[in-house]
């Protein structure tokens, strides 16, 4: 299997599209050549990755993803394997129509699908019922997606896993759970975030042996995050080099969340890390972690020094939505700093819309991003790479839409789409170190962009490195140590 050309280059549909046509019609590729390279390539990992399978059932659908299926079906049959293929109808058309004689000539083991009928047993399941050409809720085939899913035979996906939306990661309705899916040409950016993560399992890209100049000038849409730290301070570094982080929250008898954001900002490298938090916070931080210096503040007044020698601001963390936090979180947007808002900051910034001249950086969940969009939770998950880069747009600031496969989005269009990090880190306060890793790297020199970027990325590595121990009881605190490590570019301690 080659590597794919541009390894972290992301695509929408449409743009593999344009892919196919420039191989079809620049490189003079037929749509059928590159179909049989397909199931040369689908095969090849089938027995790579299931090398004592003997019996397989291919299941295909009407198009050119279930023409990839039926010459698959024939490379398996002439290899000696036992072969079933269960369609959905017999109505292919064009390339999946010669796929489907090049099938039926080789053997006549083909069976129509019929909602009452089991399935026969296999070593493998092939699923190559839709792949991008899915354009709706899976109707008559949403039965046998869920047999299939019941059956506990592993599944191979061809290209997509029928069922989920190659270009947002949304199932709009039954799809398939595959434990390997091998895609071609190029990476649909919606393998990668959404409901990918629970569908796609193993992910193989084939780039079906062309060559690179298929891929020069076109078109992009994302790109995968790629591992990112800071390089190793200068032998006279002093803390004063590293910037100070002003963490802002922590309303009455919710020091955690806030005393949470400033260790993050400590451990990743912050000079100096001051919380501006209720009187009554005071103690549970000084006693918890005293490098933080932490004031009691009951008002602009109080928070105004703070401000002036703060080079980045945290906003948010347990800063409850009352009359207090509201004060601050007016006080700080009003301060002309740089900052990362997240939680209550970004539901206050939800009643009051500002678009930011100075860098920002935005971390919300679907939930938070919903109200910053006034539309619904289920809408934004519905297009990821849409919701992030409207906020990006609305806010003029770079924005973190969080969850399985976070999409970090640039104002000017660029989206980066991060692969690492695990269900453990659904826990409470996670959320919290992330806005203190990124106010830290902001403080520390980088970019908006790129700390939003590399924060993520530290962030999400800790999560996996901490999950060793088991994702199930994983707690914000257990990334402290990991964030520490692989930001020095420490990783294989
Ligand atoms: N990208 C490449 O270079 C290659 C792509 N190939 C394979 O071709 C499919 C895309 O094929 P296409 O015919 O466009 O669509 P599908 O096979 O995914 O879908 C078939 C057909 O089904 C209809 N449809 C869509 N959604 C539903 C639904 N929910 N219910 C019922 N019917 C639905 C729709 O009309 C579709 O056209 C790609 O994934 C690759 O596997 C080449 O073979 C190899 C190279
Ligand atoms: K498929």
């Amino acid at each position: 299997m080659q590597a794919q050309a541009h390894h972290r280059d992301l695509y929408t549909v449409e743009q593999v599209r344009a892919l196919d046509r420039r191989a079809i019609h620049d490189l003079g590729i037929s749509g059928f050549e590159l179909m049989s390279r397909a199931a040369t390539a689908a095969f090849a990992a089938l027995c790579r990755h299931w090398p004592q399978a003997r019996r397989i059932v291919v299941f295909c659908g009407p198009g050119n993803n279930g023409g990839d299926g039926y010459l698959l079906a024939s490379l398996a049959h002439g290899s000696g394997m036992l072969v079933d293929v269960i369609e959905l109808s017999d109505a292919s058309r064009g390339d999946a129509a010669a796929a489907r004689d090049t099938w039926q000539r080789s053997a006549d083991n083909t069976h129509h699908w019929h909602q009452e009928g089991s399935l026969p047993h296999a070593d493998v399941y092939v699923d190559a019922l839709y792949g991008t050409g899915l354009n709706r809720a899976p109707e008559s085939a949403a039965a046998l997606i869920e047999q299939i899913n019941a059956s506990g035979v592993p599944v191979l996906a061809l290209d997509v896993p029928s069922g989920l939306n190659a270009d947002t990661g949304d199932c709009p309705g039954a799809a398939i759970n595959a434990q390997l899916t091998v895609s071609f040409i190029a990476a649909k950016r919606g393998l990668y975030t959404g409901h990918a993560a629970t569908k796609v399992g193993a992910l193989q890209i084939d780039t079906l042996g062309l060559p690179d100049i298929l891929w020069q000038g076109m078109p992009t849409d994302a790109t995968l995050l790629e591992a990112m730290h800071l390089p190793p301070r200068t032998r006279d570094a002093h803390k004063g080099d590293s910037g100070h982080v002003l963490a802002i929250g922590g309303d009455h008898g919710t020091a955690g969340a806030i005393r949470l954001c400033g260790e993050a900002a400590l451990r990743s490298g912050a000079g100096l890390v001051s919380v501006a938090t209720r009187g009554d916070n005071l103690i549970a931080l000084n006693s918890a972690r005293p490098e933080l210096m932490a004031h009691a503040v009951h008002g602009p007044q109080e928070l105004q020094p703070l401000l002036e020698r703060a080079t980045v601001l945290g906003v948010g963390p347990g800063l409850g939505q009352g009359a207090w936090g509201h004060a601050l979180w007016l006080t700080a947007l009003d301060s002309g700093k740089p900052l990362v808002l997240d939680a209550d900051g970004l539901n206050l910034l939800a009643r009051e819309t500002r678009s930011f001249t100075v860098p920002a950086v935005l971390t919300p969940h679907p939930g938070e991003a919903a109200r910053l969009l006034d539309t619904t939770t289920a809408a934004i998950q519905r297009d990821r790479f849409a919701a992030a880069r409207a906020l990006a747009q609305r806010y003029h600031a770079v924005v973190v839409l969080k969850g399985a496969g976070s999409l970090i989005a640039h104002p000017d269009g660029r989206l980066d789409v991060c692969t690492w990090g695990n269900p453990g880190m659904g826990s409470g306060g996670m959320g919290d170190l992330l806005t203190g890793i990124v106010a830290a790297l902001m403080a520390q020199g980088c970019s908006a962009w790129d700390a939003a970027r590399m924060g993520v990325g530290l962030h999400a590595r800790a999560g996996d490195l901490a999950a060793r121990l088991g994702e199930r009881g994983l707690l914000a605190s257990d990334l402290l140590e990991p964030l520490r490590t692989l930001g020095n570019g420490l990783e294989h301690v």
